[in-house]
This record gives structure tokens, C-alpha cells and sequence, in this order.
């Protein structure tokens, strides 16, 4: 295995079939996620970034290719980089709560609304077999305070917190268990601009301080430019264009690409 490789996609296909008529979804994707590397997926509506997130997040099965990941090996002897179809449920699932963050669009997707914010952060611990109260709200308290929130308010229903401070509890509920691989689908999308603004920032510090590799979904190219080492742009599916940010950002080859940065700079 190569050194610090965290996933590779291999020419991952998603088809869909409605009303008799099957459409790829995302077809061909390929790309090395290295461990410390963020990824944005850009491209307009309906290009197939959310199915390609699902795919690598074993949310979806591909109908074409595979992903493999570097799995830890926890004593099991299972380890190294492996074809996630080849996966038991069991490994799958604790993959998914303990060394992979998703963060959702709409935070209450990725929140349990009826229990408090102490209680969404402590979960995943829980789900590890953390059953000391006193740890799990101390985790709790602290993880509010890395994602800024105000620790007073641990008791509270997250219902009762804003959308940004419902999108930094969601954050803290999934960096808890300290995963390698955080997905994320736009994650500031619907947001006020200047939440957005604070709440990037709070990513990008992040990002770099826990040395967490990331897959982000956006349509917004200022959110691959602050966020992103690397981006794929992907149109009907197919990745038409990628490499480091500043690069295609700078100097866009594909000419869809081209039409989207200009898109955003010409007023
Ligand atoms: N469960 C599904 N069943 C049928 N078609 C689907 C399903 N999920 C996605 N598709 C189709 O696959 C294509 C890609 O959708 P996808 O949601 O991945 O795009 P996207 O780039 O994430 O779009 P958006 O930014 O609007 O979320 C679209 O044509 C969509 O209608």
C-alpha cells in the first residue's frame, strides 16, 4: 500500500432507474484521497456529487468500480487498503461511527432533535461502549467548546439553537470519536452569509489541527478555494476536470469549468 493513501476511488459508477429508463448518476470517478487531504466535488445540480458522496461513504453500493479504504486494523487482522464491498455490515458500521465523520446539509438530518446537545456529542462514544457519565460529559463540554459553542447550553434541545450552532453541533458530533475521513454535503449551504463566513473559518481550523482528511460537496467554488487542497469538477455525472484547487481554479482547462469560474467572477 502506498503511504498515507486514505482512498481510492476506482471507476465508480451509480445508475438509477425511473419510469423504465435506467441514467447514470456518476459514472467513471476516479481520484487518491492522501491522509491530511481535503477534496471538493463541485459542479451544478443534478451532476452527481451527492450520489458520488454516497458511494464513498458505503451509503450507496456501486453498480461499477470500487472504493478502498485504508482500514485500521483494530486486532482483528483485518487491515490495510480494502474494497469497501468486501466489508462485513459490522466492520461497515464501525467504519461509519467511529473513523468516518458525515456531516450533513440539514443539520437536523445529522442531529437526534429530541435529546440534548451533551447527548448528540456523547452518542457516538456510547456506541463505543463509553457508558462514565462524567467522561462522556466531559467530552461533551469539551468538543462544544472546540466548535465554539457556548458549553452553557449542553442541556439544551438542539431545536432551541440556531442553524449555525445547529451545523457546529453536528460538527462536534461527529469529531468525537477522532475519524480520519470527515464526508461532508455542503455543508453551509442555507446559511446567512455571515455564518458562513465563521463557520469556514471554524472548519479550516479544524481540518488542519486534527490533520483530518476531508470530501466536501459543494457548489460553491469560494468554499473549495478556502477549504480544499484538491477539486473535482464533475457535469452530467463525469469527471470533466481535477487537480490542486489554486490550479483549476487559476487556470481552468475544461471549458465547463471555464463557464463556472467565470460564472462567479463576472457579476
Ligand atoms: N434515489 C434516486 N433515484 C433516482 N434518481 C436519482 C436518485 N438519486 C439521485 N438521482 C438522480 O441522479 C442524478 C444526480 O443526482 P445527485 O443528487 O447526485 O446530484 P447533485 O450534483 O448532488 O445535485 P444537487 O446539488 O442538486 O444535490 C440526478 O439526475 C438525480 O435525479
Amino acid at each position: 500500500m502506498s503511504e498515507g493513501l486514505l482512498v481510492r476511488a476506482d471507476g465508480l459508477g451509480k445508475a438509477f432507474t425511473r419510469n423504465g429508463r435506467t441514467r447514470w448518476a456518476c459514472r467513471d470517478v476516479r481520484f487518491d484521497l492522501w491522509q491530511g487531504e481535503v477534496l471538493a466535488v463541485v459542479g451544478e445540480s443534478g451532476s452527481g456529487k451527492s450520489t458520488l458522496l454516497k458511494l464513498l461513504a458505503a451509503r450507496l453500493p456501486c453498480d461499477e468500480g470500487a472504493v478502498h479504504y485504508d482500514v485500521r486494523d483494530t486486532g482483528t487482522g483485518e487491515g490495510g487498503l480494502s474494497d469497501l464491498a468486501a466489508l462485513s455490515e459490522a466492520r461497515l458500521r464501525w467504519l461509519a461511527r467511529t473513523d468516518w465523520g458525515f456531516v450533513e446539509q440539514q443539520a437536523r438530518e445529522g442531529l437526534r432533535m429530541n435529546v440534548s446537545a451533551g447527548a448528540n456529542i456523547g452518542e457516538r462514544l456510547m456506541a463505543l461502549g463509553a457508558r462514565h457519565y462524567g467522561r462522556l460529559r466531559g467530552e461533551a463540554l469539551h468538543w462544544m467548546e472546540r466548535v465554539e459553542l457556548d458549553t452553557e447550553r449542553v442541556d439544551d434541545l438542539p431545536g432551541t439553537y440556531s442553524g449555525g450552532m445547529q451545523q457546529r453541533l453536528q460538527i462536534a458530533r461527529n469529531l468525537v470519536t477522532q475519524p480520519r475521513l470527515v464526508f461532508m454535503d455542503e455543508p453551509t449551504t442555507g446559511l446567512d452569509v455571515s455564518v458562513q463566513a465563521r463557520l469556514l473559518d471554524l472548519l479550516r481550523e479544524l481540518v488542519a489541527d486534527l490533520h483530518l482528511s476531508a470530501i466536501i460537496v459543494t457548489h460553491d467554488l469560494a468554499v473549495a478555494r478556502l477549504l480544499a487542497h484538491r477539486m473535482l469538477v464533475m457535469k452530467d455525472g463525469q469527471v470533466v476536470e481535477q487537480g490542486l484547487t489554486d490550479r483549476v481554479l487559476d487556470d481552468p482547462q475544461h471549458p465547463y469549468t471555464q463557464l463556472l469560474v467565470s460564472s462567479v467572477l463576472t457579476p
